[in-house]
């Protein structure tokens, strides 16, 4: 793809975040992108990740992947839908169900749908999967900060 990542796109102070900033030296640097009506987020675990069970992840990290996803995908949405830059959103709340085990060294695949935009809050539906096998689905309700938040 080359188009920019939407993390590539918030303002420098908000890009420190471990999962998603670009500015994070020691961080993942996860990408997010529209696809249609959807975003998308591919990321391949290193097996030092694992869970209990080597070769497969560990949950935190799954919900790592899917709040970050789900930010970004909040930001892009309020962006697209008012036609202007959005601040930053950060989670309220982040619900996971895990469906299946989640492989390290195959490429997982973060799909972000908008169920609901109100105000400074966006609610985004998540699915994470490898080679199509649905591992995780879940919900999390975004929240923008507001700009004045950002002096006090
Ligand atoms: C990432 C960049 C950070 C930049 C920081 C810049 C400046 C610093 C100053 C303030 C920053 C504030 C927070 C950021 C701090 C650290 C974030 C690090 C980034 C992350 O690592 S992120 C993962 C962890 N995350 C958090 O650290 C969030 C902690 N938390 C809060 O900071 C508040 O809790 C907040 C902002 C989420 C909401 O507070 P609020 O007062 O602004 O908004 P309010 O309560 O009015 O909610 C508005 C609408 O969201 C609905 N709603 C709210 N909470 C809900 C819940 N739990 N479940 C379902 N719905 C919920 C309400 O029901 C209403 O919806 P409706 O209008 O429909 O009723």
């Amino acid at each position: 793809m080359t188009e920019l990542a939407f993390q590539d796109q918030y303002a420098d102070e908000y890009a420190h975040c471990y999962g998603c900033g670009r500015l994070n030296e020691d961080g993942m640097k996860l990408k997010s992108y529209w696809d249609g009506e959807e975003t998308v987020c591919r990321f391949t675990a290193d097996p030092k990740f694992s869970g209990g069970y080597p070769g497969f992840l560990y949950g935190g990290m799954i919900a790592s992947l899917m709040d970050c996803h789900g930010a970004a995908t909040a930001w892009a949405a309020k962006a697209r839908t008012v036609q202007q830059e959005a601040t930053r959103f950060v989670t309220a709340s982040l619900k996971v169900d895990f469906r299946a085990p989640a492989p390290t060294n195959v490429e997982l695949e973060v799909r972000g749908k908008i169920n609901e935009i109100k105000g400074r809050k966006v609610v985004v539906d998540l699915t994470l999967s490898a080679a199509g096998k649905l591992c995780a689905e879940g919900s999390a309700v975004m929240v923008e900060i507001p700009i004045n938040r950002q002096e006090g």
